[in-house]
């Protein structure tokens, strides 16, 4: 039984009847409404294929998971963690996500029916340019801020924040994306969620260790507490980054990483943009509860009014032209 979110297609003549504004009504989604193209990309459990919906002839990027590959990965959890997080997202109005049009399955398949991001992940620019300017590194973790202030809003958390997760769409505007590892706060109480051993279950009660290990904050490595904070420590290090080239915390063994991470452990190279500095050592602070902007509410104010920011106005990123990156 194909599950969908609600969407109406532009007429198309096909002498369907019509709803009162001339849209045809909702109509089951599947494979044959598309045309598949070429593989954007490949997940542990997931092909990532441009397609073209025959009806619309929008290109969508359609993310086709194996059932078997899920359950051998043991990935059910993070399927629906990914679509549920996604579903709120599609219909909270923000152009900074990759929108969930619809999903539908087959016997062997699940497919998630997204937006096209045409000009892939922020890492290749990183790597092809060395280091972003101060405008560019400004612009993009600008618009991640927002981004985070809205999921953060909706009571849900990324978790796995990194320059791969996030997308480029064809004004080079991005959209953040791969919501496997996020989590939606029941209610704000939860968001300090302290875990407990329970006596008859050895294993921490929340889920296992999430994200990526460069981005992981102190916290999810030790108590494994759950606070949209964790999401400020991964923009602290994705700033570091754009300047630096690379992510602060780096070692080929992730049990040195790990070290490394609870000990503050990693240095800024010469020439690092003194306020983006600031703005860094204000973000890798090991205590959640002390790094910048976990006071605020709504928006990120103490953050959006750091020096670094100045001049630059948030609330029009999204229909700024970005700053080309070279
Ligand atoms: N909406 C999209 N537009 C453009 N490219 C996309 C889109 N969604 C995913 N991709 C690309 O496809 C690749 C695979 O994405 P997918 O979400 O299937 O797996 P993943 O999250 O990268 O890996 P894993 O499942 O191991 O976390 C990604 O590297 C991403 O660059
Ligand atoms: O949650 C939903 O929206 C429906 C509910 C009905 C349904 O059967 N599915 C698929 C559930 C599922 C998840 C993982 C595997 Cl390996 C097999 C089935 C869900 C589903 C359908 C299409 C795409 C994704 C999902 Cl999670």
């Amino acid at each position: 039984q194909a599950t969908q979110t609600s969407q109406v297609v532009q007429v198309n003549g096909g002498g369907q009847s019509l709803t009162a504004n001339n849209m045809m009504p909702v109509t089951k989604r599947n494979p044959k409404d598309y045309i598949f193209g070429k593989v954007i990309g490949e997940g542990s459990y997931s092909t990532v294929y441009l397609a073209k919906d025959i009806h619309t002839n929008r290109e969508h990027a359609i993310k086709v998971c194996e059932k078997q590959q899920i359950i051998r990965e043991k990935k059910r959890e993070q399927v629906r963690r990914e679509k549920d997080a996604l579903n709120i997202l599609s219909n909270s109005g923000s152009s900074l996500f990759v929108k969930l049009y619809c999903t539908f399955q087959d016997a062997e398949r699940l497919y998630f029916v997204m937006s096209y991001a045409k000009n892939g992940d922020l890492l290749p620019y990183i790597n092809k340019v060395g280091s972003f300017d101060s405008a560019c590194t400004r612009f993009y973790s600008g618009e991640i801020l927002r981004a985070l202030e809205h999921l953060h809003d909706l009571n849900i958390m990324h978790r796995d924040l990194k320059p791969e997760n996030i997308l480029l769409d064809h004004n080079m505007h991005i959209k953040v994306a791969d919501f496997g590892c996020s989590k939606i706060l029941e209610q704000p109480a939860d968001a300090v969620d302290n875990t407990i051993l329970d006596e008859n279950n050895p294993r921490p009660r929340s889920n296992s260790f999430v994200g990526t290990a460069q981005y992981v904050s102190p916290e999810l490595l030790t108590e494994k507490t759950i606070s949209p904070s964790s999401d400020l420590w991964a923009l602290g290090c994705i700033i570091y980054q754009m300047i630096a080239g690379l992510p602060p915390f780096r070692s080929r063994s992730e049990y040195m990483l790990f070290k490394k991470i609870l000990n503050l452990d990693y240095v800024y190279p010469d020439g690092f943009n003194a306020d983006a500095k600031d703005l860094v050592q204000k973000l890798l602070v090991l205590d959640p509860n002390e790094r910048l902007g976990t006071k605020d509410d709504q928006r990120y104010t103490s953050i959006r009014s750091h020096p670094f920011y100045k001049g630059l106005d948030f609330d029009t990123l999204h229909v700024t032209t970005p700053p080309p990156i070279y």
